[in-house]
């Protein structure tokens, strides 16, 4: 059986007349990792970031953590770790300094250093945010969601912008953070992430969720009614060969 840490249940979000969020409703199971599909506007945000207290919600209900998002917003803070855009970082401090800050605003003692090698950014140590590139600025602000030690960390669009070696550098990452007990709710919009990293998907679409399944769920549903694909797919694809040209699945310097 699969315990719930996240339930929505017929959550609605109104921007003035328009309706962003149309009363979905869905569970996030403890140890998971929760993709969130969708086109452009589809209200991918806007849902996360009611779930992280950071949006008013129109209507609904909603717990994180076995606490209520009306009644306990500050008791859901506490165990949550949200991924902040790195240019909100003090561009004058360095990572080692950029932790300590953190360790200061959540009252905790993780060594910097510790932290910064799990996400291979420890030769970055004295590096300021801005000297860092897309990929490097990407796991330090994953790495900065794991200093409050959170239940369950959220990530908008985690890997956008990034090549394919960082990307699957970061799929790494996720999953080990993953592994190691933290419930993760993503955004995304490339399929291949989705499907690679996601243990279950909700794809949303002008504000509603049309498909909540596993990822092999849904292609088998697919497969069942006779889909086929209609040009027979090569035994390898151009980012296939760009990662083997650039260096399989190593860590690289970005
Ligand atoms: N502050 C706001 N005021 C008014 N409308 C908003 C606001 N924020 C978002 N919207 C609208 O709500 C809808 C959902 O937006 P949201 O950002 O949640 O979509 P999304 O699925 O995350 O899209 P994207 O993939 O482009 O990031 C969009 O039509 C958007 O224009």
């Amino acid at each position: 059986m699969h315990n719930t840490i996240i339930s929505v249940k017929d959550l609605v979000k109104n921007y003035s007349e328009f309706q962003a969020v149309r009363s979905i409703s869905f569970d996030v199971y403890e140890g998971e990792i929760f993709g969130l599909l969708g086109p452009n506007g589809a209200g991918k945000s806007t849902t996360l970031e009611i779930l992280e207290t950071l949006r008013s919600k129109t209507s609904g209900t909603v717990t994180v953590g076995g606490f209520n998002l009306d009644k306990q917003p500050d008791e859901i803070k506490k165990i949550i770790g949200v991924q902040l855009q790195t240019s909100g970082f003090y561009p004058g401090l360095n990572l080692v300094e950029l932790i300590q800050l953190f360790n200061g605003l959540y009252n905790r003692n993780v060594d910097p250093i510790t932290l910064l090698n799990k996400v291979n950014l420890a030769d970055k140590a004295k590096a300021k945010s801005k000297e860092l590139s897309g990929g490097q600025k990407q796991r330090f602000s994953i790495a900065t969601t794991l200093i409050n030690q959170p239940k369950i960390i959220f990530l908008d669009e985690p890997t956008t912008g990034l090549d394919p070696q960082a990307r699957r550098n970061l799929w790494d990452l996720i999953k080990e953070i993953r592994d190691a007990g933290t419930t993760v709710i993503l955004t995304t919009h490339y399929m291949d992430e989705a499907e690679q990293l996601c243990d279950r998907i909700a794809i949303l679409d002008e504000g509603k969720i049309i498909k909540l399944d596993t990822p092999d769920g849904m292609i088998d549903e697919l497969v069942a009614t006779g889909f086929e694909r209609p040009k027979q797919v090569k035994a390898a694809n151009l980012e296939d060969v760009f990662i083997n040209l650039t260096g399989g699945k190593e860590i690289r310097p970005e």
